[in-house]
């Protein structure tokens, strides 16, 4: 579904009003070396929503979330980010939005507060103290504020990142895989400071590979070479997928099953191939050419059978299996893909 956009239960398309909208974008396009790295993405969230933003490594998030925050301009498209025209208010969405990058980008022999007070100096606030008082007291690094920023573990770097990223009090965060590396506790800690911010009214995009993230978000976009493949909740999202998944279990050589599944993801019919825990999961859209795909393997005795209910991560690795590769060689003036 590319360049469309999905309604929620619980936001209507037609009761998006265009001031609900902190990102609203069409046509949104980045070429590099006539390769299409971005293609014709559109997006719509409304002020206070969390959209978590998926795909594969190198299929565009980083390229997407900075041109929305004006920091690369699109070879192609328009829209609005806080109200503010993406092309002519580059500085006006900069000043309301805060983008956390996927590297530590803080100083690592400055201590905590340095950092803070540096940001703060940067935007020119006023009542910088008070600020980053207030900065460490809400993501609980007041104790540490002394502490060099280069000494601190993974997950308080991003405490600390985050910080800095709220400093200037923006209405819109842009958080490019916030939590990549961070164990589980710092992880659900970022996640309940997102969500705070979220009530607050605060918008964030948040990209992330982790799918226990993407089913805290209120909504999802999916990206695969460049293409926005899937748009809305969770459950809508694997809704429209329409996926019929088998799971298949081997109890007497589970470590065998990968292996002898494997030829299946050739076959005609079968979408994706896929371990969880001790099962495999099989999964297609065509029930009937996934039903002749696996036959030969039903006849197997050590297979277990049965049916399973599609979760997030089939859906994308099935996704994934439909979207057209723009990896080749780049064509000058490619004929515009049709999505599936
Ligand atoms: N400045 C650039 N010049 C050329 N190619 C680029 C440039 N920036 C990004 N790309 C390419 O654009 C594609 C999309 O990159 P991008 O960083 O947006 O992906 P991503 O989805 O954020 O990946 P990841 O999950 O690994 O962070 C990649 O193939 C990348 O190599």
């Amino acid at each position: 579904m590319n360049g469309a956009t999905a309604s929620t239960p619980s936001t209507p398309a037609s009761s998006k009003r265009a001031d609900d909208l902190a990102i609203d974008v069409r046509g949104l396009t980045k070429r590099y070396d006539g390769r299409a790295v971005v293609d014709d993405v559109a997006l719509q969230l409304r002020a206070g929503r969390i959209c978590g933003f998926l795909g594969p490594n190198g299929s565009g998030k980083t390229t997407t979330i900075r041109m929305l925050c004006g920091l690369l301009t699109p070879d192609a498209g328009e829209g609005t980010c806080l109200g503010f025209d993406l092309r002519r208010e580059g500085l006006k969405i900069k000043r309301q939005v805060g983008y956390m990058t996927q590297k530590f980008g803080l100083y690592e022999d400055l201590s905590i507060r340095q950092n803070l007070d540096f940001i703060a100096r940067l935007f020119e606030l006023d009542q910088r103290t008070q600020r980053v008082d207030a900065a460490l007291d809400r993501l609980g690094l007041t104790t540490r504020a002394q502490q060099l920023a280069g000494s601190l573990s993974g997950g308080w770097k991003q405490r600390l990142a985050l910080a800095a990223c709220l400093l200037h009090e923006p209405r819109l965060l842009l958080l490019d895989e916030p939590t990549a590396g961070v164990d589980p506790k710092a992880r659900r800690e970022f996640w309940d400071e997102i969500h705070r911010l979220a009530a607050e009214g605060i918008t964030v995009l948040v990209s992330t590979h982790y799918m226990d993230e993407a089913e805290r978000c209120h909504e999802l976009a999916y990206i695969a070479y460049g293409q926005l493949l899937a748009r809305g909740t969770e459950s809508e999202i694997i809704e429209q997928a329409a996926l019929t998944v088998w799971a298949v279990q081997a109890p007497g050589a589970p470590a065998l099953l990968s292996g002898l599944l494997a030829p299946l993801k050739q076959a005609p019919g079968v979408l994706s191939v896929a371990a969880f825990g001790s099962s495999v999961h099989v999964a297609g859209q065509d029930g009937a050419a996934l039903d002749t795909a696996i036959a030969p393997y039903r006849q197997r005795p050590e297979l277990h059978w049965s049916r399973a209910e599609p979760n997030l991560e089939d859906v994308f690795i099935s996704l994934i299996g439909r979207a057209p590769d723009n990896m080749g060689p780049a064509v000058a003036a490619a004929p515009r893909r049709t999505t599936p």
